[in-house]
């Protein structure tokens, strides 16, 4: 599986510094309150584990997942919501996980979602900010690492499924896709 790996764009060790670092930040921006961690699955498992280990408050932790269709002539996705959250979100405040944003549409649908059903405040810790890739404008709160604009695995990112259980994040060797 390592040999389908072309380059290594963030190792280990610089995935460990940035959950060190967003933990710290966030610790500090929440302090006194108890947000609720919404892991979205099934992308974000390995860095909210990472993650919420760094965050030294009083935490509820959920997990959302969504999927996304690329339809027909239109370049944009539609999004689905596949398993939903198992507690009422109203009036929390919420920390939405995340591995990546790329067109922010997953994004959108988590914030639109979240505030309709009337949580209190919605910010997004992303482990990769891929802004080139943007459809919508939204900002991550908290972001690990800008990413060029190119499709990444690993750390949680699959392609076709695979890839997931990489430690690091990298790009997959052109041969992979013929
Ligand atoms: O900004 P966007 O373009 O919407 O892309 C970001 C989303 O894409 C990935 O999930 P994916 O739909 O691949 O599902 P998965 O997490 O189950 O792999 C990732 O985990 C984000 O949730
Ligand atoms: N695996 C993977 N999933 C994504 N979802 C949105 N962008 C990406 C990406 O670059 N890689």
């Amino acid at each position: 599986m390592n040999n389908d790996i072309s380059e290594v764009l963030f190792n280990e060790a610089q995935i460990e510094e940035a959950a060190n670092r967003l933990g710290k930040q966030i610790t500090k921006d929440y302090e006194g309150q108890k947000p609720l961690v919404l892991s979205v699955l099934k992308g974000a498992y390995l860095w909210t584990a990472d993650v919420i280990r760094k965050i030294d408050l009083y935490v509820d932790l959920e997990f959302i997942k969504i999927s996304s269709y690329h339809g027909g002539v239109s370049s944009s996705n539609e999004i689905a919501l596949v398993t939903d959250v198992q507690s009422d979100v109203k009036g929390r405040d919420i920390l939405i996980l995340e591995d990546i944003v790329d067109t922010g549409q997953s994004l959108q649908f988590l914030e639109d979602l979240l505030l309709s059903r009337g949580a209190n405040s919605v910010r997004v810790a992303t482990l990769l900010d891929k802004k080139e890739g943007r459809k919508v404008d939204i900002k991550a709160d908290y972001v690990g690492f800008d990413v060029r604009n190119e499709f990444v695995v690993g750390y949680g990112l699959d392609y076709k499924g695979l890839y997931r259980n990489l430690p690091y994040v990298g790009i997959l060797k052109q041969e992979i896709y013929s």
